[in-house]
């Protein structure tokens, strides 16, 4: 954990929530003390339809409303998409770009995934772009490389430790209940945040970085402790309250 940073725990909803669900983010709201806000940034990242009912009813509160991917234009002719600007209108500050679901289910590249936090940042979003290796890159000794690769290619010139945040998810980890050893997560992040300071200077050494996959209340406390993880990206557990809650505590 560094000094400095203010860590970020962030959820991820993906497909999930409908209106039924909104009293979970409000649960999640009034369980953040004004002493845990203090310390730790929350936010959920929710499917387009809830965004603007969820900003709407945590708006008195610390917890922030994120979306969970744009087009990377402003308007037009894109049938289906979502525009960062329409994220914001609806009361959005964050949006995540280059989620391994969307690179797989829509072959998002990194070209694509800078357009995105290029859009981002054009609507006064905050963009998470997500990195991170699959099972076989890891097995052929090849995680280091792919993720250096994909930073190179996903985080546009430009970008800031406030208008950008990093999410190491490695695709083997997410929704499997497994998640790299301590080492493995910090050699990652060391990685990046090297890469990061060599290419941004200052403004890579203050990014946030989160790490993502399987993070639960169980091991959230080891994971946030190992150097260079700035907060966390939670997928299944950020849909139960006291679940988020518990991952949020360790920073409490
Ligand atoms: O993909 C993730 C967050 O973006 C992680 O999902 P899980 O926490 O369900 O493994």
């Amino acid at each position: 954990m560094s000094q400095t940073i203010k860590p970020l725990v962030a959820g991820n909803w993906k497909m999930n929530g409908l209106r039924s669900h909104l009293d979970v983010a409000s649960e999640i709201a009034a369980g953040i003390s004004s002493e845990l806000a203090g310390k730790v940034d929350a936010m959920i990242c929710a499917p387009a339809t809830l965004i603007q009912l969820l900003a709407q009813s945590t708006s008195a509160t610390a917890l922030r409303i994120g979306g969970e991917d744009c087009h990377s234009a402003e308007s037009g002719a894109h049938t289906g998409d979502i525009s960062a600007e329409m994220l914001a209108d609806a009361g959005a500050t964050a949006v995540i770009v280059g989620h391994s679901e969307r690179r797989t289910d829509h072959g998002e590249t990194d070209a694509l995934v800078k357009a995105k936090a290029e859009a981002a940042w054009r609507a006064g979003l905050v963009a998470i772009i997500c990195v991170g290796e699959t099972e076989s890159e890891r097995k052929a000794g090849r995680a280091v490389e792919v993720v250096s690769g994909q930073l190179a290619g996903s985080i546009p010139d430009g970008a800031t430790a406030q208008n950008t945040i990093l999410a190491y998810e490695p695709v083997w980890a997410i929704g499997t209940g497994l998640t790299p050893t301590s080492g493995d997560v910090e050699e990652i992040h060391w990685e990046m945040r090297e890469a990061l300071i060599a290419r941004l200077g200052a403004q890579g050494a203050d990014m946030r970085l989160l790490y993502g996959g399987s993070v639960k209340p169980g091991n959230a406390q080891e994971l946030m402790g190992v150097k260079n993880v700035d907060g966390a990206l939670v997928g299944g557990a950020s849909l139960k309250a006291t679940d988020f809650l518990g991952i949020l505590a360790a920073y409490a």
